[in-house]
């Protein structure tokens, strides 16, 4: 069973903050703590003083193993903000100038795979449709920009460094026709990165201008869960032309789906639908047909808001071990049922012509 958040809060509390004596919860060092009902998966992010960064890389071990020790707790995510010394990653090469939205030189469109909340299938579904869109013939980029856990290069099959023979430009990877960077593949594996707003900016600057991403029909961005710098971002440098929000049917994913739908309206960029996943199981020894999550519930709020409800996606063991094993189930099945769903979406997205 997945631990409960006051199990997860309780450990953290046996963390010492070096800055007030206190101990990590109280002192409010830990924000946007999340913990998965399902996966028991721990995310949250240390918000560090100015230059300690070095003392809270060991609060951020200490966090991290007090949680690995009680039952019930999976992946553990911890991401440090604050400013410090310490340089951003940095490829070297111009630094970018700050400037309003525009278009990426050889992208002729850019469409955000966004989710209000973590753990939703976010980047599975992004995976599978930039494996259809290829499939159909388009060319697609897709740019993996969470920095919690970049997970393209797992679903994509693709392992190793990006090149960068100039210092200036970033070669990028590419497998089953897709063009792939991620902002994760960046910084050394077991180096914490100390994300800070400023450095965010730049490191999406680059991936946006210094990857040789060649001619592009479609760029997908693979967002981070939830509303913040990321997504702010990428619609202040860059021309986005619609965004999709995948939502869970639960009450709470919903929730966080509608923040999600808010903030992509105040910044001007076109919803163009949501897709519901892990919408049914089918049991994959009998074929029964279960509702988990409680089918429907993406299809009645994007009713409610006036967009289109793209795609229902069911919760199958072969799309998980698919995205997991680096072959997406529209790789591995491409004339199967389930890749169907993914290349309905694809061609909406050509026939809307955003892709
Ligand atoms: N339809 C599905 N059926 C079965 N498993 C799925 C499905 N969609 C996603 N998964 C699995 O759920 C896990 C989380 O999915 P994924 O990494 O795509 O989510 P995410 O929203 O991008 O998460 P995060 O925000 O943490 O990166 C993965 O192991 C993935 O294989």
């Amino acid at each position: 069973m997945a631990a409960s958040r006051d199990a997860v809060i309780a450990a953290l509390k046996t963390v010492a903050d070096p800055a007030s004596g206190n101990d990590i919860m109280e002192s409010g060092v830990v924000r946007a703590l999340n913990v998965d009902e399902t996966t028991g998966a721990v995310r949250f992010v240390l918000e560090i003083p100015p230059k300690a960064a070095d003392a809270y890389t060991v609060v951020k071990d200490k966090a991290e193993a007090a949680l690995k020790a009680i039952d019930g707790v999976g992946a553990v995510s911890i991401v440090m903000t604050g400013h410090t010394e310490k340089a951003p990653p940095d490829l070297g090469g111009a630094k970018p100038k700050p400037q309003g939205p525009e278009k990426v030189p050889g992208v002729a469109h850019i469409v955000a795979i966004a989710s209000g909340k973590g753990g939703v299938g976010k980047s599975t579904v992004a995976a599978n449709l930039a494996c259809a869109l290829a499939q159909q013939g388009r060319r697609v980029g897709l740019l993996d920009a969470d920095v919690y856990g970049p997970s393209q290069p797992r679903m994509l099959g693709v392992s190793g460094r990006p090149a960068s023979p100039d210092g200036k430009t970033i070669l990028p990877l590419r497998n089953h026709g897709v063009t792939m960077m991620s902002i994760g593949l960046m910084t050394n594996e077991d180096q914490a990165v100390v994300w800070r707003g400023p450095m965010l900016m730049g490191a999406l600057q680059q991936m946006l201008t210094q990857v040789q991403w060649g001619a592009l029909d479609v760029l997908l961005v693979d967002l981070p869960p939830g509303t913040g710098d990321v997504q702010m971002t990428l619609s202040q440098k860059a021309q986005v032309d619609g965004a999709i929000v995948v939502s869970t049917p639960q009450d709470v994913a919903l929730l966080d789906a509608r923040k999600g739908i808010d903030m992509f309206r105040q910044m001007n960029v076109p919803l163009l639908g949501m897709i519901e996943n892990m919408s049914t199981h089918i049991c994959s020894s009998c074929g029964h047909e279960e509702h988990v999550f409680g089918h429907g519930g993406v299809a009645a709020e994007a009713a409610k808001l006036g967009v289109p409800l793209l795609a229902e996606v069911p919760l199958d063991l072969q799309i998980r071990l698919g995205g997991d094993g680096g072959a997406p189930i529209v790789v591995s099945e491409p004339d199967g049922t389930r890749a169907k769903a993914f290349h309905d979406v694809a061609s909406a997205l050509v026939a809307q012509g955003v892709a």
